[in-house]
């Protein structure tokens, strides 16, 4: 793991006035000066000792979601331990304050709430549709309600309009954005006290929360597009009158909205979309390390991609992108190695039906007088080389399909990357695309798959984990530190390059397509290293320090049209001094003298 250390600008994280939450880890001293004596039990202990004990509960739990409760609670309890816990068991940890379990927690959010933490936590804002004239008092009231001077510097906001791929859960919706800035946390090293999650609680159209007496959202259907994106408005610029520097990510907004958003607010304010480009950033960075793998050339792919949503577009966009960067293909030639599935089957311009905006730069015009209606059909039209899924359809990649396309690609090794979330939405598991391809599968899914151990072999493979958590902690760092004017789409290209530089020789070695999990902290601080040497040559960076340090360090001599997400060793040990760390003991968040 690289070495982290708090960022000496930021208030500490844990909270000043909560000393108890050290409980048993406080010194003799600690707790005679602040008048806590027999107050805690009289072992004192340190923080291994705290992090055993909180481990061996989490293992008593009976059910994932009982883990992801207790963890919550522990996490607004204390968040030293949480985040000791979190780096030390991240792999087993990840899954359940992330996808899987974290889709079921947004399920139960409205049933479970309470127990997530004590009543005087402030854990994000809930934002009503009918409050967005208050979002001022709101943010005083935020800004009353936590240690003076944290003011946020990274914040996930969704309106709970497409979660995952469990569709609209309203305002249940709010473990999302927590889920996520964990993870900036946990990987990036984001100062926990400066994330700040949001939902716009503006209604569900799911018919089942509003007829839930338990439900905690507002209780009515979702307003139509112009009052969407007048409230909407409201709030950002509520947020970043408040706190201009403010990192904003976009989250699981359905996606005509994800879209929306985005072309609305990208050159207006620090923003990006995780569904739309953190995804496309993140499985362009798996792609490259693939048709490495994959035995023909890269212009030779067919790329069949089943769904069309803010996912799915968004990740071929970046794929063309990269084909036409370079692999020097023209953009229609390079468009033209894509086609698309959506519910409808393939996606053509003469399919008969009016295709949204995202559809269109997609859709086919060289099938004449062929439409095919579904994914079986579409396989024997296309042939493909490569197939991704991003459709939240379970086992849409079923057997018969799974070695069919083994079968077109008898020279080429298939990609398969089933990448829709939750598990219960995969497109497939890695052992059935390991079985039905002859072990011969380019794998990466959304949801991380056990490991796979060829029958009779003690040949033991890793599935890649082709998820968005990979990029988005470095962008929300690197942003934080550059404070480029805007998130560009190729700042967003140099961090797929830098991620895809990141896999060891030994994970190369393996066939591997993403770094192990359990380095991503380390991955992190390169990805986001790069981030600010392209915002710096972009010349969009506005941090003096960072310019100064890019100029004095350039890393090579990419421009800012292509970029190579190289950086410098200078500008790498800088941004791990302003990643965040909990503490390895009491002494260094509490201060001897009191
Ligand atoms: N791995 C990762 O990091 C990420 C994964 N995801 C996952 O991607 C999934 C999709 O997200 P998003 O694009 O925003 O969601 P959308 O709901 O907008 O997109 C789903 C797409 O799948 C299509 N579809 C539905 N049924 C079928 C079917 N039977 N056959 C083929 N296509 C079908 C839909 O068609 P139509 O347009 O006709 O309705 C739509 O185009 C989610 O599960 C999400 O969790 C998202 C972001 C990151
Ligand atoms: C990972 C993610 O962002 C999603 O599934 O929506
Ligand atoms: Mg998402």
């Amino acid at each position: 793991m690289a070495p982290a250390i708090k960022n000496a600008e930021s208030p500490s994280a844990v909270p000043a006035k909560k000393p108890l939450s050290m409980g048993t880890a406080l010194p003799y001293e600690t707790r005679t000066a602040m008048h806590l004596k027999g107050l805690v039990p009289s072992a004192v202990e340190d923080f291994s000792a705290q992090e055993a004990r909180a481990y061996e509960q989490l293992k008593n739990k009976g059910t994932d979601l009982e883990k992801y409760i207790f963890l919550s609670w522990l996490r607004n309890t204390n968040l030293n331990l949480f985040y000791r816990l979190v780096l030390k068991h991240l792999k087993e940890i990840a899954p359940i304050i992330y996808t899987p379990t974290v889709g079921q927690a947004c399920q139960e959010f409205s049933h479970i709430y309470p127990f997530l933490a004590p009543p005087t936590a402030v854990d994000g804002l809930y934002i009503p549709l009918n409050e967005v004239d208050s979002i001022d008092e709101i943010i005083a009231n935020y800004k009353a309600s936590v240690p003076e001077g944290c003011r946020p510097e990274t914040t996930v906001i969704t309106d709970g309009s497409r979660i995952l791929g469990l569709g609209d859960l309203g305002m249940n919706g709010m473990g999302i954005p927590v889920g996520k800035l964990q993870l900036y946390v946990a990987a990036a090293g984001l100062d926990p006290s400066r994330c700040l999650p949001i939902v716009l609680d503006f209604g569900t159209d799911n018919p089942k929360y509003l007829e839930d007496p338990l439900y905690l959202g507002i209780r009515q259907k979702r307003p139509a597009d112009e009052e969407f994106y007048a409230a909407t408005e409201k709030v950002l610029n509520g947020l970043t009158r408040a706190f201009p520097e403010i990192f904003i990510q976009f989250e699981d907004f359905n996606t005509p909205h994800a879209f929306g958003l985005l072309d609305k607010w990208r050159d207006r304010i620090l923003c990006f979309n995780d569904d739309i480009q953190g995804t496309g950033s993140v499985i362009l960075a798996g792609f490259i390390s693939a048709i490495k793998l994959a035995g023909i050339p890269a212009a030779d792919q067919r790329i069949l991609f089943v769904g069309a949503g803010s996912a799915g577009v968004g990740v071929a966009q970046q794929l063309v992108d990269y084909l036409v960067l370079e692999h020097k293909i023209p953009e229609d030639k390079a468009k033209a190695m894509f086609w698309f599935v959506d519910s409808r089957g393939i996606i053509t311009a003469n399919r008969g039906d009016k295709l949204a905006d995202h559809k269109v730069y997609f859709a086919r015009h060289d099938n004449g007088d062929v439409q095919c209606k579904n994914l079986e059909e579409a396989i024997e039209y296309v042939k493909p080389t490569a197939m991704i899924g991003l459709s939240t359809i379970y086992k849409a990649f079923n057997e018969k399909i799974l070695r069919r396309v083994n079968e077109l690609n008898p020279v080429a090794r298939p990609i398969i990357f089933p990448l829709s979330n939750p598990k219960t939405k995969a497109e497939c598991t890695f052992e059935e695309a390991m079985r039905c391809t002859d072990n011969r599968v380019l794998f990466a899914s959304g949801t991380a798959f056990p490991e796979y151990t060829i029958p009779g072999t003690a040949d033991t493979r890793v599935p890649g984990q082709g998820n968005n958590m990979y990029v988005f902690p470095p962008i929300g760092l690197g942003a934080k530190l550059a404070k480029p004017s805007k998130i560009t789409d190729s700042m967003i290209f140099a961090v797929s390059k830098a991620l895809s530089n990141t896999l060891s020789p030994d994970e190369i070695a393996r066939g591997e397509l993403y770094p192990r999990i359990e380095r991503i902290r380390e991955t992190s601080a390169q990805v986001a290293a790069a981030f600010v040497h392209q915002a710096v040559r972009e010349g969009l960076a506005q941090d003096q320090r960072w310019i100064d340090l890019v100029s004095a360090n350039p890393a090579s001599s990419a421009t800012s049209e292509i970029p190579d997400g190289t950086y410098s060793q200078a500008v790498l040990d800088e941004v791990v001094k302003h990643m965040w760390a909990p503490a390895d003991s009491v002494h260094q968040v509490i201060p001897t003298k009191l």
